[in-house]
């Protein structure tokens, strides 16, 4: 694995029963770019995400990533120590606490990140409130950064949906990840809301330094942010590259004859 490299998937292959729904695949996450998986449905990229986050394991295969103590293999971690690692991940349904403000649920993402144990914490050493210190240093700057300063003291649960996929990145982005999972972050979004994301993907990636691995339906949003992308079919790998270069790709135009994607939108935005 180069030293530019993120998290690497090595000929992975995952069989639920009869059905492989993976089938030898493998890519490269470079480090401070957006990766994106595409696919029509069924193609397997919502079990690459789960493979990563330890849902799932692999049949065979494994996935280097480049961790805070250095590089390991992460299929041979337990799924709550990704967290841990610098792996943060967003949800195709939005997962936050419903009853708790946006500034809680942000705190509660920053958790993970936590290093102090049970007994300075009980005794709320000056470890402790370091931590503490930073970690509302750190909430404080993703609220600004995703302009969320006036919906911050307000339940989750009154707030538009769009606002709420804005505070799920955020609740992602507390925890300081170094690689973060956006499952379909336009999913239930209208166009404008879409063309928002857009821009606060590229945002967190350029002011926090983050890198980004990506599932996306929406070719509009995929050929804007993404530096590369993945084209999956049937669990296999049909193309990889840049936007431009899946678009021209015979077997992913073939692969989504008659699906509701226009592939020809994958052109990257001027
Ligand atoms: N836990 C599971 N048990 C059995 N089969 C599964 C499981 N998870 C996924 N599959 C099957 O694996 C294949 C790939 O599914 P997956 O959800 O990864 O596709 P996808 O590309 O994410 O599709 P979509 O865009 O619809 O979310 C499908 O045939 C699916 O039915």
């Amino acid at each position: 694995m180069s030293a530019d490299v993120l998290l690497s998937a090595k000929n992975l292959s995952v069989r639920f029963g009869g059905v492989l729904a993976v089938s030898d695949v493998s890519f490269d996450v470079r480090a401070g770019e957006v990766f994106t998986l595409i696919g029509p449905n069924g193609a397997g990229k919502t079990t690459v995400f789960n493979l990563i986050s330890r849902f799932y394991q692999p049949t065979s295969g494994r996935i280097e990533y480049a961790g805070p103590q250095g590089r390991i293999d992460l299929t041979a971690q337990a799924p709550h120590q990704v967290a841990s690692l610098g792996i943060a991940r967003t949800f195709q349904n939005i997962e936050l606490f419903e009853h708790a403000s946006v500034l809680h649920n942000l705190l509660v993402g920053r958790h993970t990140h936590r290093q102090t144990g049970f007994w300075s914490e009980l005794l709320f050493t000056p470890a402790t409130r370091r931590a503490e210190l930073a970690a509302r240093e750190h909430v404080e700057r993703v609220i600004d950064l995703l302009d969320l300063q006036r919906f911050r003291d307000l339940l989750v649960a009154g707030l538009p949906y769009g606002v709420r996929k804005v505070v799920e990145l955020a609740r992602a982005l507390c925890a300081e990840p170094r690689l973060l999972l956006l499952d379909e972050p336009s999913s239930g979004l209208n166009v404008e809301e879409t063309d928002d994301m857009a821009f606060w993907i590229q945002d967190i990636v350029h002011e926090l330094g983050v890198t980004v691995l990506m599932v996306e339906h929406d070719m509009g949003l995929v050929s804007r942010v993404s530096d590369r992308v993945v084209a999956l079919n049937q669990g296999e790998v049909l193309a990889m590259g840049t936007p431009a270069e899946v678009q021209a790709d015979a077997g992913v135009v073939e692969a989504y004859l008659g699906s509701v994607e226009d592939v020809s939108s994958l052109r990257r935005a001027a």
